[in-house]
């Protein structure tokens, strides 16, 4: 068994959390809060001893009725890989920790890619993430933009791309970030992070990537457009995107033309969270144009999306299966998920 520590128990820690718990190749054996809050208080319920960055605070946490179990420098000794979804920035922090008891570590896309030296998705690099010490699972809208790309590019070839990411302002639970009233671009200038962040991954394509943040906290909405090496048909690239385990399809028929229906049919599933894990391509704007011109519109859920992939980037850096498509049908079997 992989012994899992996550540091960083908030949006993405919770949820990385439940997701390794479900595999049968890892367990966790602590996850880490800086204060008492519910959060904390429902690890505790779940049975993941909570440990905590400050352990003067511990009585404070145990007037709240929460267990500590001590501190997070000890969570770290017990662990094989630990998970850091801490805020972005604060993640840098903890890297001397990591190294100073030699453990494995993956980090969120909060962090830079320098501070990992490899940046990590399933279905891009696996491979060459077995038996690191250290990666960084790329952002919500990069490991978006990844999936597809790569899915295209080995069946088509991909001469450019360009993409617009439309980000929600907030996750649901937050209440301290907008925008409340205004389209922001973010970053006014062009590129935004996203594109250089996918040459992390796909270091050898054409890209530019602009963004903006909008007043909404349910998904982001990805526009693409990608010119292609050879001729593709809508058909076929329907049927990448049915074959992949980590792309799903918005399917024509169903009524769904926005984030919020996506977000309510996954919640009607009965998801976990009602969390899309997958891309999701909406089928009717998949469209071809002079033979080589491939459009389309894809959601991706901010908090779900690179849950699956730090699952995966644990069992890489672990070392025992060298497969990526292996590993992937273990995480997604595990978790009971096929895509929409
Ligand atoms: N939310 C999103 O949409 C996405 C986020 N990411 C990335 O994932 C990472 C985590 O983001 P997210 O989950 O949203 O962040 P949150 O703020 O939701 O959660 C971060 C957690 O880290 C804890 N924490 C803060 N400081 C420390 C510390 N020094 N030691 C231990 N724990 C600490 C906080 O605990 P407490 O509340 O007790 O202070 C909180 O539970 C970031 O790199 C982010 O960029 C990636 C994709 C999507
Ligand atoms: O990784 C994310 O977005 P990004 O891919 O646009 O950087 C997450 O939605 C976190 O974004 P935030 O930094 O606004 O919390």
């Amino acid at each position: 068994m992989i012994k899992v520590a996550v540091n960083g128990y908030g949006t993405i820690g919770k949820r990385v959390a439940d997701a390794v718990s479900a595999q049968k190749d890892m367990e966790i054996i602590g996850v880490s809060k800086t204060r008492p809050s519910s959060e904390a208080l429902v690890a505790n319920k779940r049975g993941y001893p909570l440990y905590i960055a400050d352990i003067s605070k511990k009585q404070a946490f145990e007037a709240a009725g929460i267990k500590v179990a001590g501190s997070v420098e000890e969570m770290i000794q017990k662990a094989d890989v630990v998970v850091d979804a801490t805020p972005g920035g604060v993640g840098e922090k903890n890297k001397a920790l990591y190294e100073k008891y030699g453990k494995k570590a993956a980090w969120e896309g909060g962090e830079k890619h320098e501070l990992a030296g490899f940046s990590f998705n399933s279905s891009c690099n696996y491979k060459e993430a077995v038996g690191r010490q250290f990666v960084r699972v790329v952002s919500c809208n990069t490991t978006g933009l990844c999936r597809i790309i790569n899915e295209i590019k080995n069946e088509f070839g991909v001469n450019k791309v360009r993409a617009t990411m439309v980000r929600r302002g907030s996750d649901p639970g937050g209440i301290k970030k907008g925008p409340v009233d205004a389209v922001v671009l973010n970053p006014v200038t062009i590129p935004s992070h996203h594109g250089p962040d996918v040459l992390t991954v796909i270091p050898d394509i054409d890209i530019v990537t602009t963004a903006m943040i909008v007043p909404t906290t349910f998904m982001h909405m990805h526009v693409v457009q990608m010119d292609l090496k050879n001729p593709a048909t809508v058909e076929r690239v329907l049927e990448l995107i049915e074959a992949n385990p980590r792309i799903g399809l918005v399917r024509e028929g169903l009524g769904i033309t926005s984030t919020a229906e996506i977000k309510e049919y996954a919640s009607d599933l009965g998801r976990p969270r009602a969390d899309l894990w997958e891309s999701c391509i909406f089928e009717e704007s998949v469209s071809v144009l002079n033979e080589t011109e491939l459009y389309f519109f894809q959601a991706i859920h901010q908090e779900a999306d690179v849950v699956v992939e730090t699952v995966d980037a644990i069992r890489a850096m672990a070392g025992e299966v060298v497969d990526p498509a292996e590993s992937i049908k273990m995480t997604n079997e595990a978790l009971g998920f096929t895509p929409i």
